[in-house]
């Protein structure tokens, strides 16, 4: 089975929403909201990985803080070891959704109401709970 390591960034606003990111038809699992990240390439450290992805798919930069969650699920074809990290955008940017669906700024107890990708609800719960950070 193949096995990939994946980083996602909880990007909070001043209001402690939070940014979730709807999978779009062109992804798999699409119609299924997520943390913007990706996988991380060979050789390079989880945070840089989160960077760049971020870069990608928002169009902005951000500083990356405490891990939120840390966790594996088996989906059929596919084992995700899914990292979630809290990460601030920096200078004032705003996020674009340049390869999701759309974005969506949610509060931690609107989190649960959304079909998250399976990989994503510890993390989830982890918000709901105030850990990780
Ligand atoms: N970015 C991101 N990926 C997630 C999350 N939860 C989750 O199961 N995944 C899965 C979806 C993908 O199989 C994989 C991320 O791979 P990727 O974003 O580099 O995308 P990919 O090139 O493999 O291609 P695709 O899955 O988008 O079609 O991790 C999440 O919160 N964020």
């Amino acid at each position: 089975m193949k096995y990939i390591v994946v980083v996602g960034a909880v990007i909070r606003d001043a209001r402690g929403d939070v940014l979730c990111a709807l999978r779009s038809d062109r992804m798999s699992m699409p119609g299924l909201w997520e943390f913007p990240g990706g996988k991380i390439e060979p050789g390079e450290a989880p945070e840089d990985a989160l960077i760049r992805e971020i870069r990608e798919e928002l169009g902005v930069e951000v500083e990356v803080g405490a891990l939120v969650a840390d966790y594996t699920h088996a989906y059929e074809t596919v084992v995700v070891r899914l990292i979630t990290y809290f990460a601030a955008i920096a200078r004032g940017g705003v996020p674009l959704a340049k390869e999701h669906e759309r974005l969506e700024w949610r509060s931690v107890e609107e989190l649960s109401a959304l079909a998250w990708a399976p990989a994503d609800v510890p993390t989830v719960e982890a918000l709901r709970r105030g850990t990780g950070g």
